[in-house]
């Protein structure tokens, strides 16, 4: 029998997965790290960090495993997207990495519409220029720390450095390139003409490959450090978002998901390039070659709930604070919460609006808070599916995936609040089972990729939506979406006083 192993580097951790050739989930363990947060809108990591972190759960998932390590035959990547890792002439880090939430570049963004023009920028790479995306994050570099900058010689996404680390061999895949908003999704090359408006040289940008290409075998430091068999194979991989999208077999036209990890993501498969939103949603390259995908972002999904409990309720597990949110009625007695801590992208592509709970009562318990957060993180994600269905895209099924997955009741409330069915699957771990099928067929496997998902992807339990509930919520949903025109001003004058 032969193994793949998916590893998810995600932004709470990394998380690595061990498949057999039947795509069957033999073993999985993780490491986590931390988010450096100097500023209010700054969020950095130590590359280091995720390079030790990896050596400690792959290390881990050997140790776990009596299969002999000869028979590992392929590893590949998830990566969460964007993150911005500069490299010297002698591929050495020169900062930390700045991060997809990070929303320090308001400026560079403006910076980008005026040297290219925003409608051109819009043609060219199907997005708009965000403050999570990458290039950005050059311009900041640039002009804030020009010393450093004229060291940089290449500039890779966090799974690329990893995998870098692990093979010696620099690349980029074309998923996560998108992400970078210097991919020209016409001609699927880096963009020569931004690159020339901006005046930055081509030399920065990697060799870009497809997601299940070969790009070299393990190195020695890592094969020594892990225990694995330095003959294991290594395949490119791809977005976080495009592995999720692939671990949970959206590979065709009308198939839906929502990812609650740190950020949340609805996204939606699209099989022709022509297709645009003009920015209202991201598109990007898929994983699969010659597929896309659309998708909304809610910046703190996951995060929301981390920081909930982190700040309120520190001594408890997810589950115990969880526990007994199936009590409080829909709505939260009267209490809503928008998720804009960090700003947010979709549908209010706007880094300086911040969250709120709204209607406190001092009968309000944790429980009420605790469901509120569910519900304002679904809330938010709901307007993406909202977008999609006014653009005339049938939604009544959305497979879940990520943390958030793992709570019976958060699915209920996303059932209720899409109006659609929540397909649950036995492994919440879309990402990390996306990069397993990517090598799997890297390794010839598979004829295809839905081949391959098709042995992967199982199934655990459906959840319908109630109508009363789903009532309930567009009533609610409604008041919710009025929040953010009602506080934006205010959050936008609290600007100077945030650290
Ligand atoms: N038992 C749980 N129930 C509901 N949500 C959870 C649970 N455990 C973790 N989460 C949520 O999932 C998030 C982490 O999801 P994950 O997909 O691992 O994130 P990432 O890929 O960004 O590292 C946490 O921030 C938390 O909000
Ligand atoms: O910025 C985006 C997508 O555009 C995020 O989805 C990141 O890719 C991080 O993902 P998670 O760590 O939340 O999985």
């Amino acid at each position: 029998m032969s193994y793949v192993i998916g590893v998810d580097l995600g932004t709470s951790a990394v998380k690595v997965l061990l498949v057999n050739e039947h795509g069957e989930l033999i073993g999985e363990a993780s490491c986590e790290y931390p988010l450096i947060q100097e500023k209010a809108g700054y969020s950095e990591q130590k590359p280091e960090d995720w390079v030790e972190g990896t050596k400690d759960a792959l290390s881990k998932l050997v140790q776990q495993s009596t299969i002999p390590v000869e028979q590992i035959k392929g590893i590949s990547f998830s990566g969460q997207m964007h993150g911005l890792v500069l490299l010297d002439d002698e591929d050495q880090v020169l900062r930390n990495s700045i991060l997809w939430n990070d929303t320090r570049t308001t400026k560079q963004c403006e910076e980008i519409y005026e040297m290219v023009g925003k409608e051109r920028y819009i043609r060219i790479t199907k997005n708009l220029a965000l403050e999570g995306f990458t290039l950005p994050k050059i311009l900041w570099v640039r002009s804030h720390e020009p010393e450093l900058f004229n060291q940089a010689t290449t500039f890779l996404l966090p799974k690329d450095y990893l995998r870098y680390r692990m093979t010696g061999n620099i690349h980029m895949d074309y998923s996560d390139a998108a992400g970078t908003g210097l991919l020209d999704l016409n001609e699927n090359q880096w963009s020569s003409e931004i690159l020339r408006a901006l005046n930055l040289s081509s030399k920065l940008c990697p060799n870009l490959v497809h997601s299940q290409e070969f790009v070299g075998y393990l190195n020695d430091d890592f094969a020594n450090a892990t225990g694995l068999s330095p003959e294991t194979k290594v395949f490119a991989g791809g977005a976080d978002n495009a592995c999720g999208a692939i671990g949970s077999g959206i590979l065709e036209e009308g198939k839906t998901m929502c990812s609650i990890g740190t950020s949340g993501v609805v996204l939606s498969y699209e099989g022709d390039s022509s297709t645009t939103y003009d920015g209202k949603a991201h598109f990007f390259n898929h994983g699969k070659e010659h597929a896309y995908y659309s998708m909304g972002v809610t910046l703190s999904a996951g995060h929301s709930l981390n920081w909930f409990k982190e700040t309120f309720a520190k001594e408890l597990s997810f589950e115990e604070l969880l526990d007994g949110v199936d009590r409080v009625p829909i709505g939260s007695q009267g209490l809503l919460f928008t998720p804009y801590l960090v700003g947010e992208r979709t549908p209010h592509a706007d880094a300086d609006i911040r969250g709120s709970f709204i209607g406190m009562d001092s009968s309000h318990q944790l429980k009420d808070f605790t469901r509120s957060v569910l519900e304002g993180i679904t809330f938010s994600l709901n307007e993406t599916i909202e977008m999609f269905r006014e653009r005339g895209k049938t939604i009544d099924t959305v497979i879940s995936i990520g943390g958030g997955a793992k709570n019976r009741e958060w699915l209920q409330i996303q059932a209720d609040i899409f109006n659609a069915k929540i397909v649950r699957l036995t492994s919440e771990q879309g990402p990390g089972m996306g990069a397993a099928l990517l090598a799997g067929y890297g390794l010839g496997w598979y004829e295809n990729l839905t081949e391959g998902a098709s042995k992967l992807i199982e199934v655990k339990d459906e959840i319908k939506p109630i109508l009363d509930n789903v009532e309930k919520y567009q009533q609610l949903f409604s008041i919710y979406q009025r929040i953010y025109e009602n506080t934006h001003s205010i959050n936008h004058q609290l600007v100077e006083f945030r650290k």
